[in-house]
């Protein structure tokens, strides 16, 4: 049996069909916990790639071998290593030059692929829609174009030969036999055709907007629970996975927050180096969110390490341009934080809602913290509007959101959120809360 198995790269001797993979680090700044996130991270997505994760290796190193990415004596000694665990495939938790990947591969006689080949595998495996298989292709084109220069042989090792296997499920055409004119002209077609797509989201967009309902956008870290919320606000039934990536197009649904209707709409999830082919291509779909009236961004409370998770998202919703929009922060899997964590992140944001959409606990108050947001004020106000102020009737209907109205005999009673800047105009026509009589 051993001699009959050449690793990885000859089919059908094995007798699971499932890759084994090494992962490979390196260690160069950050904290100990920090390194161990980004490895436990890496080994996430190969699990979401349907791999299996059979051995770990950290190198600390000032910075990556530019040779190699690893030392070439620590990959020396992981070629004994890659025989004795029958290691198809090494992960290496960065993005490598095409030449590391190539000496690397050489040195330990694997096949070599790094954190953005992988992510962009995943996304292709996930990718259904028309939209979001052009998106995905257009990424993996981007990627390979400066990897077809002068690899030669070595290429065809690094795009894993014959079918299958992590990295390897390229867009169609970009193996080694095709020159990089027709990866351009490829790539030129792709981009044409997600253009038009994009004309059909943006004019979908602007109706929404010409209907003047609020548009409201979950986006956060991948896994974080989006769809799980968006399903719970909505009754809608996106798919929800405890693996990352399971969502990359956006859903709208339609949700009533206070006496407000709006959308609401359910994204692709981020992560930390997020591959920037992947933003570019991506870029209409993450519109839903840079173009949002509101974004809620959800983290995963029972996360080892949410702050840092927070900080990746806006930094990404700020690289695409989003970093004016109003965002209110959503602390979900409350349910599920461990001792003291929710207590930390709300000391570190303490205007943080928590909730869970598993149990439904804090979702209330969260769409309630959705209508003021998006009616731009704290205040409710009870008021008794004379039937003389018709004028202020409206206003409140136009710059306000109106949760409660009746005609009685001695005018309009209303519950309603004002905006600062009427609050005081509305101030004589309040209700009083503590009425004669009252407590
Ligand atoms: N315990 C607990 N688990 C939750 C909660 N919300 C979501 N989950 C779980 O977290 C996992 C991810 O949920 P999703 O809703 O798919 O997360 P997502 O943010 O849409 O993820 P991607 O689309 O992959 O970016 C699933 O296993 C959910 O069941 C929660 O409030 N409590
Ligand atoms: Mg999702």
């Amino acid at each position: 049996m051993a001699e009959l198995t050449v690793r990885g790269r000859t089919e059908g001797n094995r007798v699971s069909s499932t890759e084994r993979v090494m992962l490979v680090g390196v260690w160069t700044s950050g904290t100990a916990e920090d390194a161990a996130g980004d490895l436990a991270e890496l080994a996430a997505l190969v699990e979401a790639a349907g791999a299996e994760v059979v051995h770990e290796v950290v190198q600390r190193r000032d910075k990556p071998d530019p040779a190699t990415y690893i030392g070439s004596g620590k990959a020396a000694e992981l070629t004994g290593l890659v025989a004795d665990l029958e290691v198809d495939t090494i992960v290496c938790d960065g993005e490598l030059s095409p030449a590391q990947l190539v000496r690397l591969a050489d040195l330990v006689d694997a096949k070599v692929i790094d954190r953005t080949a992988l992510i962009l595998d995943i996304f292709a495996q996930r990718a259904t829609s028309r939209e979001g298989r052009a998106q995905v292709a257009l990424a993996q084109m981007q990627y390979m174009m400066p990897r077809l220069r002068g690899l030669g042989r070595s290429l065809s090792r690094l795009s894993g030969g014959s079918g299958g296997g992590l990295a390897t499920r390229g867009p169609g055409e970009t193996k080694i036999e095709t020159d990089r004119r027709r990866l351009r002209d490829n790539m030129e077609s792709v981009r044409r055709e997600l253009e038009q797509m994009e004309n059909g989201r943006a004019l979908r967009r602007k109706r929404r907007r010409g209907s003047n309902i609020p548009s409201v956008a979950l986006a956060g870290y991948t896994n974080a629970g989006k769809s799980s919320l968006l399903n719970r606000l909505t009754g809608a039934d996106v798919l929800v996975k405890d693996a990352l990536f399971a969502t990359l197009d956006p859903t709208v649904r339609r949700v009533r927050a206070g006496g407000r209707v709006c959308t609401l709409t359910d994204t692709v999830g981020f992560v930390s180096r997020l591959p920037h082919h992947l933003v570019d291509a991506f870029r209409s779909t993450l519109e839903e969110v840079t173009e949002a009236d509101l974004v809620l961004h959800v983290v995963d409370s029972s996360h080892p390490d949410p702050l840092r998770q927070i900080e990746t998202v806006r930094a990404v919703i700020g690289d695409i341009g989003g970093a004016g929009v109003p965002e209110i922060l959503v602390a979900n899997k409350a349910d599920a934080a461990p001792e003291g964590a929710l207590e930390r992140l709300l000391a570190a944001e303490p205007a943080a809602e928590v909730v869970s959409a598993r149990t439904g606990a804090g979702v209330d108050r969260l769409l309630d913290r959705v209508a003021e947001r998006l009616s731009g004020t704290g205040l409710q106000m009870e008021l008794l509007l004379p039937y003389t102020e018709g004028g202020l009737l409206t206003r409140i209907h136009d710059e306000g959101t109106v949760l409660r109205e009746e005609h009685t005999g001695t005018g309009v009673r209303l519950t309603a959120r004002v905006p600062e800047r009427l609050a005081a105009e509305v101030e004589p026509h309040r209700e009083r809360q503590d009425g004669p009589g009252g407590p």
